[in-house]
């Protein structure tokens, strides 16, 4: 029956033990956030204007030009309807492109950060208003086809001619053109250009200019640029994503920004307080990410597969009874409760991550700049950290799924695929993870030396209990301090092989390379130990602010159930030096167990919490009503094979073929 919601999943909802719309506002923040949130995710949702193709039947080319035309008509009612806010214009946006790129992505979350934090007063009022409006649009042009990770290998040069006043902007090499940067391929105008900054003969390194890439007049290149799409990807479908070769291009001095460092017009350098002030967009993304694509795209993930799961019926439980829900399976609940528990801590831990971007971003706009390192220590960590195991979250997801999973009808591979690059780009993870550590080895030299480590790092100054004091009745207290244990111990064993190679005489950055494998379990430690330690200060905070007990209470479960996988999942670190005894082992594993069972009940309630609606999860097999089977057919049915009953190739080739097999 149509509009009416599947029984399984109805009695699903009928059973949930807590406060649904409180558990909500503990998701958005603040139950002032869940008014905002639904306000613009409305304002998209219900607009007949934004009611298009389903993406999945689409060409590559046609989702371009689908993305295209989707993004004019919301900046023109983003205009209409005034929305200036931040947050609100991401809000309104994802839920007009949900798990996609807009042809303006570039432009909104890395062009114009970009001209906030690098540009100099006077250059901001140039040009963001420009942007604002998108008279001008623009990406970010960093990568080059030789060198990503590596920003002091870019080839791209700046020569600045003084007679002029104006910078050379030119690609020497085969390698030095710029690839990837997204919407770059065809949809903007401009760049901002990482590229070595040359005065008087001396290279100063990278340096971000604002490059004009592409006429206003008539889209065609500007002279001296040669530009492109660099062609079909793993996903990503929908963005130009190109390559840029610049042949001696000028521009006006004023078009490097100039907020941190600065060429004066006779050419004298004046250096930045920090030179690493100019990767400050690649530490606000990494902050952004940890959020808007692991824990949302995770959480996503999720929903579809406990909603589905629990109108999957299969196999029997016990024989003759008839098919149990899938969800009915202990082995199905510990697949997919594990992810849905990492959502949340995702989702926690970006809420902490965003309070620090904030707080050390307005320190360093006051000039200090002493928390920059762990701003940066602690974002490349999580960055990595949370995209890692959003991706395998999101696979065990999809395999949950059964064969629909691979189906796009399930909408888990649209998901998949736009959350997959966060794993590469803003910055490769595994060396994030290794930044994190240069970070974390020396907080260890400085704890070693009496400093109070900040924040994050504040673990490394007092050395743990070398037991754990977990008991049967595990709680979260305990399990915090069995990851910070960990993490203490993996940085300084990382620490402590790095000392000892240097000591037997090898080159500090030989040290460094074979003792990456320490270093890289460190920051996953440390990582780990974050978003676990988040989750408990959030449980705290909820009690504080008299969240009802119905939701602290399933929150908790929740909270404990992703710190026991973790544990399980890696139990060898914890069970070495017997920090963790088999008896605790044990505890582990039935409080493991124990989670699983008394989650059960409220899995619906748990992801329904999030609140994502049918439009953003584009997914038969999760849809709200759980009406699956009635809807994959006609879903099916939109497929261009079954547009006709007989595919043409038939009569250009099986039938030839098939006529002249007949008559041998
Ligand atoms: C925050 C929450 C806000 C919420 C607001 C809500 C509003 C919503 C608005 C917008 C929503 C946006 C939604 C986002 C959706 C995402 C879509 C994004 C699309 C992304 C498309 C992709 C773009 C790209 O990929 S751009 C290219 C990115 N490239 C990289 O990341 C390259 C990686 N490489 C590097 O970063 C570096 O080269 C390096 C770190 C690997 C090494 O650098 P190097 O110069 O070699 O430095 P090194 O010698 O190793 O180190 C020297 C010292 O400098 C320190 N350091 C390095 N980097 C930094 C840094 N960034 N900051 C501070 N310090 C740094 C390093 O640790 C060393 O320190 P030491 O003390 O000497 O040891
Ligand atoms: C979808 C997508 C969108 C992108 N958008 C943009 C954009 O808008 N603008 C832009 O400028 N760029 C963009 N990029 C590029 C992206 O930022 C880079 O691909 C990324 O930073 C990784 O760099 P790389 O490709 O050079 O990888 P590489 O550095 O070549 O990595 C290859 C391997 O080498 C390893 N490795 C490299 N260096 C080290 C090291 N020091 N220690 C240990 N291991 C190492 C890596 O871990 C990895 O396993 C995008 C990329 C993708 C996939």
């Amino acid at each position: 029956m149509a509009g009416t919601v599947n029984p399984d999943l109805q009695a699903e909802r009928d059973r949930i033990s807590f406060e649904q719309e409180a558990l909500t506002n503990a998701i958005d923040g603040t139950p002032e956030k869940t008014e905002k949130r639904r306000k613009y995710a409305n304002l998209a949702l219900n607009d007949p204007d934004f009611d298009m193709t389903s993406y999945n039947f689409l060409s590559r080319s046609e989702k371009y030009g689908a993305a295209v035309e989707k993004t004019v008509k919301m900046i023109k009612k983003i205009g209409k309807l005034g929305i200036t806010d931040p947050t609100d214009l991401y809000i309104y946006r994802s839920h007009i492109f949900p798990n996609e790129s807009t042809s303006f992505t570039l432009h909104a979350d890395m062009f114009i950060p970009t001209l906030m934090g690098q540009a100099s007063p006077k250059q901001q009022s140039k040009w963001l208003p420009k942007a604002l409006t998108l008279q001008i649009i623009g990406t970010y042009a960093q990568t080059e086809l030789g060198h990503g990770t590596f920003i002091r290998g870019l080839e791209t040069t700046a020569t600045y001619d003084e007679k002029t006043e104006e910078f050379v902007i030119h690609s020497p090499t085969r390698t030095s053109l710029k690839w990837w940067p997204g919407n770059l391929g065809k949809s903007t105008n401009h760049a901002i250009v990482m590229a070595q900054l040359i005065v008087k003969g001396q290279n100063y390194g990278p340096h971000p200019f604002i490059v004009q890439i592409r006429s206003l007049e008539n889209h065609m290149p500007q002279p001296g640029v040669t530009l492109g799409d660099i062609g079909p990807k793993f996903g990503y479908d929908a963005n130009d994503n190109g390559f840029m070769q610049f042949d001696h291009v000028r521009i006006p001095r004023e078009n490097m920004l100039m907020k941190h460092s600065r060429v004066e017009p006779d050419g004298t350098y004046i250096k930045a307080k920090n030179s690493k002030l100019t990767y400050g967009t690649m530490v606000f993304v990494r902050s952004v990410l940890i959020r808007d694509v692991a824990a949302l795209s995770l959480a996503q993930c999720a929903t579809i597969a406990i909603r589905y799961s629990c109108v999957r019926r299969q196999s029997e439980i016990k024989p003759g009874a008839g098919e149990p829900k899938v969800m009915d399976y202990r082995a199905q609940q510990a697949k997919l409760f594990p992810q849905l528990a990492t959502a949340y801590a995702f989702l926690f831990v970006a809420q902490e991550m965003e309070n620090i971007y904030f707080s050390v971003n307005s320190e360093i706009d006051r000039g200090e700049i002493d928390r920059l390192p762990e701003l940066h220590g602690l974002s490349s960590a999580l960055k990595a950290f949370t995209t890692d195991w959003a991706v395998v979250g999101m696979e065990i997801c999809r395999r949950s799924c059964g064969g629909h999973g691979f189906s796009h009808c399930s909408g888990i591979p649209k998901i998949y695929v736009n959350a997959l690059p966060g794993v590469t780009y803003e910055g490769e993870n595994t060396v994030m993870y290794l930044q994190a550590a240069r970070y974390l080895v020396k907080c260890v030299n400085m704890a070693k030396r009496g400093d109070q480590l900040p924040g994050s790092v504040a673990f490394l100054n007092k050395k743990p209990a070398p037991k754990s004091s977990i008991t049967e009745d595990v709680n979260m207290v305990d399990l915090v301090e069995a990851y910070r244990a960990r993490a203490y111990y993996l940085v300084h064993m990382a620490s402590f092989e790095l000392d000892r190679e240097i000591k037997n005489g090898m080159a500090s950055y030989d040290a460094w390379n074979e003792c990456a494998v320490a270093l890289v379990m460190a920051a996953k430690a440390y990582g780990h130990y974050v978003v676990v330690e988040a989750f408990a200060k959030k449980l705290e905070t909820l009690t504080n602010n008299q969240v009802p007990a119905s939701v602290i209470g399933v929150l908790t479960l929740l909270g404990k159930l992703y710190a026991l996988h973790g544990i399980l999942e890696n139990s060898g670190d914890f069970m070495s030096e017997n920090y963790l005894s088999k008896q605790q082992k044990s505890f582990i594993y039935n409080g493991f167990l124990y989670a699983l069972k008394s989650l059960r009940p409220d899995a619906v309630g748990l992801v329904d919490a999030f609140e994502f609606p049918d439009k953003v999860l584009d997914s038969v097999l999760g849809r709200y009503d759980g009406r699956v089977y009635e809807n994959m057919l006609e879903w099916a049915m939109k497929d261009e094979l079954n547009k006709t009953q007989v595919h043409e190739s038939y009569f250009k080739h099986i039938r030839p073929f098939v006529k002249q097999a007949s008559k041998l």
